[in-house]
Order: C-alpha cells, then structure tokens, then sequence
C-alpha cells in the first residue's frame, strides 16, 4: 500500500512528450492542400465494409501459441482502457491476429518518467504477417514461375532450387496471398488493434520490409501515385494508411467523452540524412537525431508537425509527404522509394477519469516504409541510384543486427541502435515500449528466392523479439490516478475489515444474548466480548490505524511534493512570460520582422499546441516534436 514513485513530481518537461519544434510553415497549409473530398470518411468504412461480405477470404492466419489471448483483467484497470481491452477481444476475434498479444490493463505503480506501465511490465512479442504481391507484367511476359505455396495456418512454403532438397516452411500471425486485397491486410494484419491501442496512448508502429519491388509501398500507400495525384479516398487501391486514418477517426468519433488532438509529422531518412517531407526546403536540409534524456527515446530535432483536426488534414499531410520523398528507377522497379519514410500520428487524448480528474494519454502509430534491399547487380544501379542503394543496404544491415540481437533472448548484449539513423528512430518500435507489426513483402517468383527467403528469415527473427507496452501519460496526471486508487483500496479494504469485524461480533452476541446487534459495537457492549474475541479486535483496530497513519502520512509529503512542483513550475512559466515579452518588445522594434500579436495562453498546455501560421495568424507560435 505504499505511495512510492514521488520522482515522477518533477516538472514535467515538454520534451518528454513533445518538443519543441520550428515553427516554418508547410507550403500550402492542410486543408489547402487537400482534395475536395466528396465522401464522408464513414462512406468510406461503409463500403469497404460491403465489400467484404461479398469477397472470399484471402488472408490466412495462424494463431501463434499465446498470441492474441486475453488475458484475465486486472480490477485496477484504466476505466477506458477496461472497455477498449474489452473490445479487443472482439476485434481480435474479427481480425484474426494477435497483434501484441491483448493483454489485461493493469497500473503498474513501477512508473518511469512520463509514463505509466499498463500491463504489468508483461512484455508482448512483435507481430509479424507476410505479403505476397502478385506477378508483375514483367514477370507473367517472361514465363516466370512461382515457387511459393500457402497451405494455411499461416504458413509459407519455399521451394528450393536444388533438387533434393526440402522445401523450406515459415510459420507467421498471417499470411497474405497474392489475390489478398488493400481492405484484407487492414482487417486481417492486425493494424486496427494497433490504432485502436493508440488511441488508448501506446506507441505504435507498422513497418513495412522486403527487398526492393516486393509491394511494400503498395501495401502502405497503393500503386505509385495514387496518392499524390490526390485520388479519392474511397478508391479501393488505397493502402492501409489511408484506411487507417479513417479507421482512426471512426474510433476517435466513438469517443465523444475524450477529447483529441492529432499530430503529423512525415520524414525519410535519404541517404543518412533526415529529410522533413513536410517541409524540406529547397536545400532538402538534414535534421538532427537527438536522444532525450527524458523520454529515453530518440526524436527528431526541429521536425515539422501539423495538427490535423479533419481526416482531410491527414490525408494533405500523407499527399505531400508522398510527393517530397525521394523516388527513382531501377530495373527492379520503376517506382522504387530511395528511402526510408517514417509517417507519425501523435494521438493525444484528454479524458475524464472522474468528475476531478482530467488526464491525458500521449499515444502514437507509426508508419515506416522501408527502402527495398538491393542487390545492385540485379538491379543495375549505377552513380546516384547505386550510392542511394549503398545507404539503403547498409542501414538495412544494421536493423538486420539490431533485430538478431533482440530476438535472441540468450545472448542479448549490446544493441547497435546508434549505428544508423534508420535504427535509432525505430528503437522504441522494436524494443522500447512500443506496440510493433512488421508487414513482411516478397515476391512469388523463383528470380527472387534467396531474396525472399532472407525476408522470411529477417521476419522470423523478427517474431521473437519482445517489447514491453506502456501508456505514455503526464507524470501528473499518472500519479493523481494511482494515488486514487490507492485511496480507492485503501477504503475497499477498510470497509471489508469493517463488514468482516461486525459479521463476527454480530454472530458472536446474537450466541450470547439472542439480541440483533447493531452494525458498530457500541462500547459498552465491548465488555461482553470474550477476551480473544477483544484482543483480534483491538489488534484489527491497531492494523487499520497504523495503515491510516501511513496513507496520512504518504498522502501529506504527496502534497507537499505538488506544492514543491507547482511553485517550480509558476516559477518557470513566469520566466518564459518574461522571455516572451522581451522576444515581443525586440519584435516590435524591428523594421523586418513584424511582431506576433498574441501568444496562446502560457498555461501548462500551451507549449503543446503548434498552430499553423498560415491558417491563423493571431495563434501561437509554440512547436513541439517527437
Ligand atoms: N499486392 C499487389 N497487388 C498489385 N500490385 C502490386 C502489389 N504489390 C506490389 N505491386 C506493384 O508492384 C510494383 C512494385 O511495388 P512497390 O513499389 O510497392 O515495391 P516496394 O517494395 O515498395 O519497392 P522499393 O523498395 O523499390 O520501393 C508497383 O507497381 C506496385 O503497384
């Protein structure tokens, strides 16, 4: 019953959760930039939904040993997240996939920083399914032949080349074959459960691997320029990050009780260097990678974010994204993405834990399309594309390690995060916190096979890593809820001693005198009482007493922390008006730049907001990252 983690009273840093970001604006700004979208985002749901009755199913699936079992719930669950692991089961059940095994929420008191362990510090293993793209017109006009088979339970079946030798079998969550659709891999993959678990403040991440022209990009985002050409968002081509925005504002819409703000940010890693695509300038200059102390993770320094608050808004984010990022020809594919992309939707939720607590969740989904691997014979790169493939190879190395390393639970020693740029930010994704699917792509063809079958060893070894899922949350706000239910039981518990102690005493003078007793022992009726019944009495007095008198005292040096805190941070907050107001004076004075007229309130959320300046130019200027 102890109130322990008073470390999580220091002030919250906005880092923690976001940064501070440089507040450029995007060329146009989101909803500009979009398409007239005629279509509600739920018609889009709709039909897809429609869809579905009528098409056979193509996704097979293997329930892999513990995946996707609920586990029992913990009574000290999150309210909201009770009902959503409740809902889980069900979409588990739809879904077919254990992405992240679904587990029961309970609050681990063991809370690190900003963040508050949601499943007891149970560790969840990467969920990993297989796509296999169709033969290409290339491959059908040379008579290519397929060597793959899919005898179901989520099982791939490679033929060899040499004869005599015995096919190889992988086993995954599932297996989409090639006549599998866009809307199969958003229902069957798992990636709803991840959205859904983002929502409720995990970190979430997708990635797509394979070598190059395997349907990577294709599985995330459609045929090459779907998006950019800003075509519908009902078209069935989409990939699963439109159907996922989609999917994410339906459940954010089922929630009418929290309130949301939803963040985008979009790079690629080209080359080593980290591109903004949402405002990379014409000089494309590289950002910096930074570790935060804080949050222990890696984030990108000065990356732009954009607050999306219509579908539409991420949609824009995603088309202009897709039109900056880096694209070349090779001979392998005349649309080959020449980096890595990294998609992230920050999903911030304010809800109501009872009528005097308001506390906020800081999930995330991720969408990372990986740069093909490339045997650059095959490919016939040469100068810029052979350089590009260099880079692309190397760091695809480096992730190989990282994930043999943490998929062999033995030996695991050193992880070469810091050796790529590619790696630092997956980090969290492959072993941190986070919640993780790894949608594997091959090609069906025997030209490809040692090319697909380090695929599928790559997502085998992929399978076995285990992370450990947490809800980001404000420190604040984690310690105001556990102190709750701390009290919650502590009162329980009373009240249970209390029923326990009058039922025996109740039973006890009823033999006596043959009398109703009253609920609390008056104290002259004590005097009745047998001496063992008095002593058990007294000592369960003494008990709740000197528990009491810890809660008191517990409860006294929490208070005193907060007061401790909070004039640290008012004292904060007045240096920052100070800064503000000097910022504003030199801005006022200056021929060139014009000053702001207003700063959004300098209370505790403001350094959170970022609005663009091109829709509103009386908002604030505060930025934040990743
Ligand atoms: N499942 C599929 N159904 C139909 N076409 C597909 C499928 N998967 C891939 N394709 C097509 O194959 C081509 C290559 O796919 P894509 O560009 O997605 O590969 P990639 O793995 O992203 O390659 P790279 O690593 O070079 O970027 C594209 O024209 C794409 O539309």
């Amino acid at each position: 019953m102890a109130l322990t983690n008073l470390q999580l009273f220091r002030p919250m840093n906005s880092n923690m959760v976001y940064t501070h970001r440089q507040a450029t604006p995007m060329r146009a700004t989101p909803s500009a930039l979009s398409r007239s979208l005629s279509k509600s985002a739920e018609t889009l749901v709709a039909t897809t939904r429609g869809g579905k009755e009528l098409r056979s199913r193509k996704a097979r699936s293997t329930e892999q040993p513990g995946a996707g079992l609920a586990k029992g719930t913990s009574s000290l669950a999150l309210p909201a997240l009770g009902k959503a692991w409740g809902r889980d089961d069900d979409s588990l059940g739809r879904s077919r996939n254990g992405s992240g095994s679904s587990r029961a929420g309970s609050v681990d008191r063991s809370t690190r920083g900003s963040s508050t362990t949601l499943n007891g510090g149970d560790e969840d293993n990467i969920n990993v399914v297989v796509r296999i793209r169709p033969l290409n017109e290339k491959e059908k006009a040379t008579g290519e032949r397929e060597i793959l088979e899919f005898p179901g339970k989520g099982q791939v079946i490679c033929q060899t080349m040499t004869p005599g030798q015995k096919p190889k079998v992988f086993s995954y969550n599932v297996v989409f074959e090639p006549a599998a659709t866009q809307e199969d891999v958003l229902e069957y993959s798992g990636v709803k459960r991840l959205l859904e678990m983002a929502v409720e403040g995990f970190s979430c991440t997708a990635f797509c691997y394979g070598q190059t022209g395997s349907g990577k990009t294709h599985t995330l985002t459609g045929p090459p320029g779907l998006v950019e050409r800003g075509t519908s968002p009902y078209s069935p081509e989409h990939g699963l990050v439109v159907r996922s925005f989609v999917y994410l504002f339906q459940l954010i819409q089922e929630r009418p009780e929290c309130h949301f703000i939803l963040k985008a940010s979009f790079l690629e890693i080209y080359n080593e260097k980290v591109i903004d695509l949402l405002n990379p300038g014409s000089a494309r200059k590289p950002l910096q990678v930074r570790w935060s102390k804080e949050s222990r993770s890696f984030y990108v320094e000065n990356l732009f974010t954009v607050d999306c608050e219509q579908l539409d808004d991420l949609f824009a984010v995603l088309e202009e994204g897709m039109r900056n990022r880096a694209v070349g020809a090779h001979a392998m594919n005349a649309h080959s993405s020449r980096s890595h992309t990294l998609l992230s939707v920050r999903v911030r939720r304010d809800l109501r834990a009872d009528a005097a607590i308001t506390c906020s969740t800081h999930g995330k989904i991720n969408f990372v399309d990986l740069a093909g691997s490339e045997m650059t014979k095959k490919t016939n790169s040469t100068g810029k594309t052979l350089e590009e493939a260099n880079n692309i190879n190397r760091s695809l190395m480096v992730l190989g390690y990282c994930i043999a390393q943490l998929s062999d639970g033995k030996k695991r020693g050193h992880i070469p995060y810091r050796d790529s740029k590619l790696t630092k930010l997956l980090a969290d994704s492959l072993a941190g916190n986070g919640v993780t699917l790894m949608i594997a792509c091959i090609a069906p063809t025997r030209s490809n096979l040692s090319e697909t079958i380090n695929t599928l060893r790559y997502a085998s070894r992929a399978k076995k890593i285990k992370s450990k899922p947490i809800v980001k949350m404000d420190a604040r706000d984690a310690l105001i809820l556990s102190l709750k239910r701390e009290v919650e039981a502590l009162q329980t518990e009373n009240e249970h001693l209390r029923t326990a102690l009058h039922v025996q005493t109740d039973f006890n003078l009823d033999s006596y005198s043959n009398r109703r007793t009253p609920p609390q022992i008056e104290p002259n009726k004590l005097y009745q009482l047998p001496q063992s019944e008095l002593v058990d009495l007294v000592q369960l007095h003494m008990q709740e007493n000197t528990a009491l008198r810890t809660e008191n005292t517990e409860l006294f040096n929490v208070r005193d922390q907060l007061l401790r805190d909070q004039e640290l941070l008012s004292r904060e907050n007045e240096r920052l008006l100070k800064k503000l107001e000097d910022v504003n004076s030199v801005c006022i004075r200056s021929p060139i730049i014009p000053a702001r007229p207003t700063y959004s309130d300098s209370g505790s959320t403001g350094a959170n907001i970022w609005t663009n300046p091109a829709t509103s130019t009386a908002n604030s200027n505060v930025s934040d990252s990743g």
